[in-house]
């Protein structure tokens, strides 16, 4: 036997490998505890035992028993006198019609890029999505696309809402009076960023079918009077002017460095002089070894997208100085949010 092993010295396990290799289990037993709506029925009881759950599923108590097991030791489950209850991490963000909840971001995944991933080598040696064909249509964006219609503006919503409370709380918008959210989804950030700020005034501009379910997310909240929505082409048309910042949240990730470009040029064109864009992504680190999250997230570019890609703070940097911006900024996130790590600020002299 090595003594090494025993004297400081950590013996080299192949244990992290196999964490990595059984990643797909442990986003099954989120899904699935999803699937049966399991956080969302115990919040607010005083828990469920295997047995219950059987009986409520129609289910052998093996599987039911070893379910909630998975879940306990992922974190989403506490065990109290014997019964399963909702941990607080699980009660915050799985409970269905809670403001911060995430399942339809865990559903999509599961739905939509748990299959495409079992092609991820087909993605890499082909560099090209596998969810839809680039040959037959002419974006990933496609309302006839039914999990693109339907799920995704959802699945976004899910994880946008926090990050927008990150950025929110991360950033100082008081010197902005309006923002235009430009590729803003159901309008989470602008949602939740005039829920922080209340001078402030937002637009949400997207796909016109996005921009649809956009305008029924923001009516439920208690800031519709303050948000707008514009629905257009950004590659077709000029952005709308007069806004004091654009914001682009994981839209420039979307697209390679021509059209990246070409969206920067257009926010300069559309803010006046003094005007601020800010680029929320999952940034890589510059020197192109992680974040995990962020790199990741990249790979599922070349799953979803024809020509995307996470990029580094210095790579934005680059292309947002070669647009015109100036003054260009770096700034965090004071918590982990899930969509994005950070921000670039800039400044139209
Ligand atoms: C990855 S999502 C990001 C959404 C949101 N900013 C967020 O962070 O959650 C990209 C968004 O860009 C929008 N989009 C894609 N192509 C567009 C286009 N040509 N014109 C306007 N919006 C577009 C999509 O509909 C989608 O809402």
């Amino acid at each position: 036997m090595n003594s090494t092993s025993y004297t400081g010295v950590r013996p080299l396990t192949p244990a992290p490998l196999m964490a990595i290799a059984d990643g797909f289990r442990v986003a099954k037993v989120l899904a699935v505890a999803l699937e049966f709506d399991l956080f969302t029925q115990v919040s607010g009881t005083d828990g469920i035992t295997p047995a219950e759950l059987a009986g409520r599923e129609g289910l052998q108590e093996r599987p039911a028993r070893l379910l909630l097991t998975a879940c306990a030791s992922l974190g989403l489950l506490d065990k109290r006198e014997g019964r399963y209850v909702n941990s607080e991490l699980a009660e915050e963000f799985l409970v269905r019609g809670k403001r911060y909840f995430f399942g339809d971001l865990v559903t999509f995944t599961d739905r939509r890029e748990y299959d495409a991933w079992g092609k991820l080598a087909d993605a890499v040696r082909g560099n090209r999505p596998v969810t839809w064909d680039p040959d037959t249509a002419e974006t990933l964006f496609d309302p006839a696309d039914e999990q693109m219609a339907d799920l995704f503006p959802k699945a976004l919503h899910a994880g946008a809402v926090f990050t927008a409370r990150a950025m929110a709380l991360s950033l100082d918008f008081h010197p902005y009076r309006t923002l235009l959210d430009v590729g803003g989804g159901l309008g989470s950030f602008c949602g939740e960023l005039c829920r922080h700020y209340p001078h402030l005034r937002a637009t949400v501009y997207d796909l016109p079918f996005v921009v649809g379910m956009a305008e029924k997310q923001l009516a439920q909240t208690p800031v519709a009077d303050r948000v707008d929505a514009i629905g257009g082409d950004f590659f077709a048309e000029d952005l709308p002017r007069g806004y004091d910042a654009i914001l682009l949240t994981n839209v420039l990730h979307d697209w390679d460095a021509d059209r990246c470009a070409t969206l920067l040029a257009k926010c300069h064109a559309a803010l006046g002089s003094g005007g601020t864009v800010i680029v929320g992504e999952a940034f890589l680190d510059d020197e192109g070894t992680g974040p995990v999250a962020g790199a990741v997230a990249g790979l599922n570019m070349l799953v979803e997208t024809a020509d995307g890609a996470n990029r580094s703070r210095a790579e934005y940097t680059a292309m947002l100085t070669a647009a015109g911006f100036t003054d260009i900024r770096r700034a965090g996130f004071v918590m982990d949010a899930p969509l994005a790590n950070g921000a670039l600020l800039a400044r139209k002299a």
